[in-house]
């Protein structure tokens, strides 16, 4: 049975750990569906995929692109798009056409978002009444880089008290879930607490409903990954080393026989 947001929010209920990862094709989304991950995120952290440095470059065409090859992999996970840069802070009409092409052109089952009171809180409800699920993210915004830089935040009492206010914001306004990025541990246990809605941590301590990483990372295929990613597999040994097989096998005619 297909995961929706109402399993999501029992699975919190249940303290069962909700898994997450990031796709950005056919084939990695088919992976990681039938190894059972439970939340699949368009993430635009895709930029990464295409050889930008920052997630500011990727556009809504190139979003919907990938996103309509994800759903053809995925028969269980709950899927998940970002909205990028620049595509619903200009204005409530501009967040709603944007959202509504990624629900009618890719099939996914929600958007996700970035940042919280007051400058979304209005859009991401008119987003909600409209039937769109949107899931919040905040902390560290990656689309904001060059406001915020990529430094944990929340480390100040008053910079965790914004915080953990914006995630009741979110939640009032309808979200039905929140990432919360690079936050401390603490303040993500706080906001896991007082809200009803699973929190879905990256680099935000183990207190979270559920955890999210960037696949790229976990597979050792991104050139570098933040601090908090755990390397669970060098791919890009793995296929350096059959590419060079490939090619002395090529050169000395053992291939093919
Ligand atoms: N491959 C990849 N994985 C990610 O998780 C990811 C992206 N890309 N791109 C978008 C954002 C950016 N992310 C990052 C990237 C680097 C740090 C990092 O190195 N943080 C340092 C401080 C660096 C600084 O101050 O300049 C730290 O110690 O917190 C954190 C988050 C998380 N997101
Ligand atoms: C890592 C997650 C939360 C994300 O926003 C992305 O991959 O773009
Ligand atoms: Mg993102």
């Amino acid at each position: 049975m297909p995961v929706t947001t109402q399993q999501l929010i029992q699975w919190k209920q249940q303290k069962r750990s909700i898994v997450a990862l990031t796709a950005w094709d056919y084939a990695i989304a088919q992976i990681l569906d039938a190894a059972g991950v439970d939340l699949i995120l368009v993430g635009d952290s895709m930029a990464v995929v295409l050889g930008y440095e920052t997630t500011l470059p990727i556009t809504l065409s190139e979003m919907i692109y990938h996103a309509k090859a994800v759903r053809r992999g995925i028969k269980r996970g709950f899927m998940v798009v970002d909205l990028p840069f620049l595509t619903y802070q200009e204005s409530i009409q501009q967040a709603m056409h944007s959202a509504g092409r990624v629900l009618k052109e890719t099939g996914a089952q929600a958007v996700k978002l970035e940042g919280g009171y007051p400058a979304m809180i209005e859009t991401i409800a008119r987003l909600v009444q409209a039937g769109i699920p949107v899931m919040g993210h905040i902390g560290l915004t990656p689309q904001s880089v060059h406001q915020l830089g990529l430094r944990q935040q929340g480390k100040t009492q008053e910079d965790s008290e914004r915080i953990l206010s914006e995630a009741i914001a979110l939640e009032q306004a309808g979200v039905f879930a929140i990432v919360l990025e690079h936050i401390t541990a603490d303040l993500a246990m706080q906001i896991t607490q007082k809200l009803s809605i699973p929190t879905i941590g990256i680099g935000a301590g183990v207190h979270c409903d559920g955890q999210v990483l960037v696949t790229s990372d976990i597979l050792g295929l991104s050139e570098k990954q933040p601090p908090f990613a755990k390397v669970y597999t060098n791919l890009r040994e793995t296929i350096n080393k059959a590419v060079q097989e490939y090619a002395v096998e090529v050169r000395e005619k053992k291939f093919p026989q």
